[in-house]
């Protein structure tokens, strides 16, 4: 049995060659920003309420009209194959089985029609897109996350260049082992894989309203910290926005997402939802008092996949289920709405 979520990794890191680890647990330069997400959750102090009386927590709340059953989402993240054969499909079944929204990577390995077959009606789907240079294929893309029943797209803005990852190359990883792709890219004219999907450097607005225009879906935006671009997002038109720096993997010294959290929060009428080292229930807590709506968590889904394929994804979040069920009780909260920023407050050390 595995306590923690440390423990997950721990298991996964024995069991993936150096590489696959390496790529996952990574991020850009000197991992400043990396290691500031985790750490920045340990500078704030929960300050509970006692004696309110309530024997049970219901820990669901509502995201773009579906009904979930924590406040936990899978962040999208590339790859799933490399952590465990059965890949997105074996985390798409424990994402419904758990009764939350996974965001499947548009840089999946399997592709987004056969991860929605795989999760079946119960599972939220949302895909996470990078807008391309040819629209034609950023169209093309829209269109298999509707034709797979997704309910939402959610555009990674924090990467008009892509991040340098110095594990990456030091291990010489640039590409997928045969036999892996980058499924969602399939008959799209490229033939490399990950390299097909190309990052835009003059990403602005505009190509949001351009994608806009090519669906009824809602969309969401992923990736922002300051609050003067989810003001901007909303005046767009957006449906929601994910407060990340992409797991301290794009633009390193940035800052700790739950710094930035409750700026954006404040700003905006739309849900919010905050990814980037959220390791504990207790961190989940942190967060809803801050103004999310819900988190997303990156890393340790890949390190539940690793460690015992979609059981160890089921197991990762039955653990942050209950530390959440726990931490809202000895915070003398009965659901996750009752969670109110004077819960929290900066640590002096
Ligand atoms: C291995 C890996 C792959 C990722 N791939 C993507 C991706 O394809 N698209 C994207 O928008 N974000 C991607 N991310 C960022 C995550 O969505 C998320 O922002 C981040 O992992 C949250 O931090 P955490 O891992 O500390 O929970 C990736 C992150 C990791 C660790
Ligand atoms: C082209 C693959 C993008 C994956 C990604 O976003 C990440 O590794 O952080």
């Amino acid at each position: 049995m595995r306590l923690s979520v440390r423990e997950f990794e721990a298991l996964a890191r024995d069991r993936l060659p150096r590489y696959a680890y390496d790529f996952f647990a990574g991020g850009a330069d000197d991992e400043v920003t990396l290691r500031a997400n985790e750490n920045a959750f340990t500078r704030l102090s929960l300050v509970p309420r006692v004696l309110r009386g309530h024997r049970e927590r219901d820990l669901g709340t509502t995201l773009l009209g579906a009904r979930i059953a924590v406040p936990v989402v899978l962040s999208p993240t590339a790859f799933h194959r490399l952590a465990h054969p059965e890949g997105e499909r074996a985390t798409a079944r424990a994402a419904a089985a758990a009764g939350t929204v996974m965001i499947a990577s548009m840089a999946s390995t399997v592709p987004v029609g056969d991860i929605a077959k795989a999760g079946g009606d119960d599972l939220v789907l949302w895909l996470q897109i990078y807008v391309q240079p040819d629209a034609r294929i950023t169209r093309e893309l829209v269109g298999r996350a509707e034709d797979a029943g997704c309910r939402a797209l959610v555009v990674t803005v924090d990467s008009p260049v892509f991040g340098r990852r110095e594990r990456d190359h030091r291990n010489g990883f640039h590409d997928l082992p045969p036999g892996m792709y980058c499924e969602n890219m399939r008959d799209l004219g490229g033939q490399r894989g990950v390299r097909d999907i190309e990052m835009v450097a003059g990403l602005s607005w505009d190509h949001v309203d351009e994608l806009a225009a090519m669906t009824g879906l809602p969309i969401v935006l992923k990736g922002l910290m300051h609050p003067a671009d989810a003001v901007t997002a909303v005046a767009h038109g957006v449906s929601g926005l994910v407060v990340s720096n992409h797991g301290g993997r794009q633009l390193d010294t940035a800052a700790a997402t739950i710094d930035v959290l409750a700026g954006v929060a404040s700003a905006v009428g739309v849900p919010v939802l905050v990814d980037g080292g959220i390791r504990r229930g207790t961190d989940v807590v942190k967060a809803l008092a801050l103004g999310a709506a819900a988190v997303g968590i990156g890393r340790p889904v890949l390190w539940g996949l690793a460690a015992r394929g979609g059981e160890g994804v089921s197991e990762v979040l039955a653990l942050l289920r209950e530390e959440i069920d726990r931490a809202l009780a000895l915070t003398g909260c009965a659901s996750v709405h009752e969670v109110t920023s004077d819960l929290v407050r900066e640590a002096r050390c």
